[in-house]
């Protein structure tokens, strides 16, 4: 029996323990993006760090601050740097991952309570950061302990960041990345991250590019209060009426952005690129059934990944200020802000997109001839990530996968954004890796996420696998 094979029968043997800790996890309500739960988020670095002690892995909790949130100072949840092994003798793995997870209520439409780990006669294992990136983290911890219970080496350094803001802005971590590069990062040879999903339900990939982002608040200010149509409407320019004009500027029904000039930084497709879509494991009807509807814009599959992956879009998010409750109030409100954001593909540059809205937007108001206020501000943004796939990392993960599933892994982008990719990628200089775990249908952010239990059995031994095959690599 190699190694390998005696860390895969220890992960079975232990599977139900598996699933009871991240039963564990799963109830510690970890939500970075509201204020009261921060206790929990700091519990839940508690709950790691405490793993880490009985492991060995020494660790270093860093304190990015203060945020401002819900109105008051609500101090920053601690960024965990772990190292195991320091073996100069040996490659240095680095394993980024997240413990903090999306807000959820019961009341949202989920069928069991967020934070109770359920496992159904499926073995799907429901519950609030099961898939994310409670399993994919806790997977690292249980890698060592595999090889730990027998006296196996482990044949890489293992460093770790784990934070606790990834779901609201990873507040703190770029700083802490440029700070630490020369410092606790030095000497990382890969980064690994597990935080991100298969494109399907059966076929592992390994991923490879994601798109960057560019948020915006478009804000109309007219009157100083909110007015009353009956007493009012037809003599005032309105702010509602305005914000509806220029955003139904900025985007067709049929996806096309019409902000002038954001295609012109789109990096051209090549026929080489064109070629990576071949084979990939991805069927227009499983999308739409992913999707919910026969909304889908494109009729073929390669179009859809492209538009997903390399293309940029623009989508409206929501409106602040507007009367949105049941009933038919009368109002006219005085102030309202559209949310929008575009997200980014190689080769579109933040501060060129920048301009080019704000541009597009005041020439667009203007137009208007409304008396009305009219500004723009950029919330966040981020690059879009692309890596070579072809290096050594690459090459290891997809033996892993090969060994542990049996089948050639797919080579996929996303459409979502890690900016904490590039981050690793530019500052420390290295090839970095995502190695997602759970399955396409695992419902991240929405109600009845998810991780089968199979995917986290089986995801357990890949990373070992990884780890394993990225040490000789
Ligand atoms: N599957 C990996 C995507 C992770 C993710 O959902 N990232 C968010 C990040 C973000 C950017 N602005 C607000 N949140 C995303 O929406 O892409
Ligand atoms: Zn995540
Ligand atoms: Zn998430």
């Amino acid at each position: 029996m190699t190694q390998l094979d005696s860390i895969f029968s220890h992960v079975d043997q232990n599977s139900a323990d598996y699933v009871r800790r991240l039963g564990e996890a799963v109830a510690i309500k970890s939500v970075s993006g509201d204020a009261h739960h921060r206790p929990e988020v700091v519990k839940m670095a508690n709950y790691i760090i405490s793993w880490m002690d009985k492991l060995g892995v020494s660790h270093t909790s860093h304190d990015p601050g203060f945020q401002e949130l819900d109105g008051s100072q609500v101090k920053l949840p601690p960024i965990i740097l772990g190292t195991y092994g320091t073996d100069p003798a040996k490659k240095t793995v680095l394993v980024y991952g997240h413990y903090d997870v999306q807000p959820a209520l019961k009341s949202d439409g989920w069928t069991s309570d967020p934070f109770t780990l359920v496992e159904d006669e499926q073995g799907r294992l429901f519950g609030r950061g099961s898939t994310d990136d409670k399993a994919p983290i806790l997977s690292w911890l249980w890698v060592i302990e595999a090889h730990q219970k027998l006296g196996v080496d482990l044949p890489v350094n293992i460093k770790m960041c784990f934070e606790g803001m990834e779901e609201s802005g990873s507040e703190g971590l770029d700083e802490l990345i440029v700070q630490e590069a020369k410092g606790y990062f030095k000497g990382t040879d890969y980064v690994c991250i597990s935080d991100n999903y298969w494109l399907g339900k059966t076929r592992p990939c390994l991923t490879y590019g994601l798109r960057g982002i560019a948020y915006y608040k478009l804000t109309i200010a007219g009157p100083a209060k909110d007015l009353h149509s009956g007493v009012f409407g037809g003599t005032v320019h309105e702010p509602m009426t305005d914000l509806f004009a220029i955003m139904s500027k900025l985007v067709a029904p049929d996806g096309k952005i019409l902000v002038p000039g954001i295609y012109d930084q789109v990096r051209p497709l090549t026929d080489k690129e064109r070629g990576t879509y071949n084979g990939i494991d991805f069927a227009l009807p499983d999308y739409e059934g992913a999707v919910g509807g026969k909304v889908v814009i494109q009729d073929n599959e390669h179009e859809v990944l492209m538009s997903r992956w390399r293309y940029p879009s623009l989508s409206l998010h929501g409106i602040e200020g507007a009367f949105y409750s049941a009933g038919a109030k009368t109002v006219i409100p005085a102030k309202v802000t559209g949310k929008f954001s575009i997200r980014l593909v190689p080769d579109m540059d933040p501060a060129e997109v920048h301009r080019l809205v704000s541009t597009f937007i005041a020439s667009e108001h203007a137009k208007l001839n409304s008396k009305t206020v009219c500004t723009v501000e950029p919330l966040h943004g981020a690059r879009a990530w692309l890596a070579d796939p072809e290096g050594p990392s690459y090459a290891a993960a997809s033996k892993a996968v090969q060994r542990v599933f049996g089948v050639k892994p797919d080579l996929t982008r996303e459409g979502g954004s890690i900016p904490v990719t590039l981050t690793f990628q530019e500052n420390l200089g290295v090839s970095v890796l995502l190695l997602p775990m759970g399955a396409a249908d695992d419902g991240a952010h929405s109600i009845n996420e998810k991780i089968d239990k199979k995917n986290y059995i089986e995801g357990i031994k890949l990373l070992a696998t990884y780890l394993h095959e990225v040490a000789s690599a």
